[in-house]
């Protein structure tokens, strides 16, 4: 007997989004789907609505228009607390400001990116993750003890503690030359390989070309969506 095809669900699923801000149209994007496994750079000028996209995909922005989903979850079916536990089990986010919290070391930034969502809190998987990004002898270091790279790294580390399905990456290398850039690229792909996430990296880095083919560009939503 045949076996019958059962598409797979995509890891993200946009249909009809529209955003408005300040009284205009800042995001318009009638469809796309992202596959598991398929890194993606999110391309675009200044301005075109990257960093709108990655919050609308995040659930930190509620759009104007238009359903977002995400492993096979409308983000607008969650309430608020919902929502912050599908997001911090689901989704990986590296901000453009790393967001990290200065109080704590850095373990403890990894703790309770963990311990917000319920998953244990033992010393071992957070050094291990610290680990991974070279960070492993620095565990009781508070973030303004690093350089701004060692913070970057601490940044993907917390990203990937809960072992997300997407890693959501908002410009991790446009403030970096040449051989950081190429550190930090591989640094995320390395992570996401680890942890079986997808990548997508907002960007207007064009060095980020030669290591993630796929892309959709906001400066041609419906080119890139159809
Ligand atoms: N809360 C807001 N109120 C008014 N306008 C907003 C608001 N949030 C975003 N915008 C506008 O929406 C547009 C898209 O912003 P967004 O930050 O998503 O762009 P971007 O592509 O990420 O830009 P960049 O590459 O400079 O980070 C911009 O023109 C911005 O000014």
């Amino acid at each position: 007997m045949p076996v019958p095809l059962v598409e797979p669900v995509p890891l993200v699923e946009i249909d009809g989004l529209r955003h408005a801000a300040g009284g205009r149209t800042v995001l318009e994007l009638p469809r796309w789907r992202l596959e598991e496994g398929r890194h993606c750079l999110l391309l675009g000028p200044s301005g075109s609505g990257k960093t709108t996209l990655m919050h609308a995909i995040a659930g930190l922005l509620r759009p104007t228009a238009g359903r977002v989903r995400v492993a096979g979850q409308d983000l607008a079916a969650l309430d608020d607390a919902a929502r912050d536990v599908f997001r911090g089990r689901t989704i990986g986010i590296v901000f453009q400001t790393l967001h990290l919290v200065p109080a704590l070391d850095i373990a403890g930034n990894l703790r309770l990116a963990r311990w917000l969502v319920g998953l244990d809190t033992g010393e071992d998987t957070v050094r291990a993750a610290l680990e991974r990004v070279g960070l492993g002898h620095r565990l009781k270091a508070r973030p303004h003890e690093l350089s701004q790279g060692e913070r970057q790294r601490v940044a993907v580390a917390r990203a990937v503690v809960n072992r997300p399905r997407l890693i959501l990456a908002d410009e991790p290398t446009s403030a970096l030359d040449d051989a950081n850039c190429a550190a930090m690229t591989e640094l995320l792909l390395e992570q996401a390989a680890a942890c079986g996430a997808t990548l997508v990296v907002a960007t207007h880095d064009a060095r980020l070309k030669e290591r993630i083919a796929h892309r959709l560009d906001l400066s041609a939503p419906l080119e890139a969506a159809a």
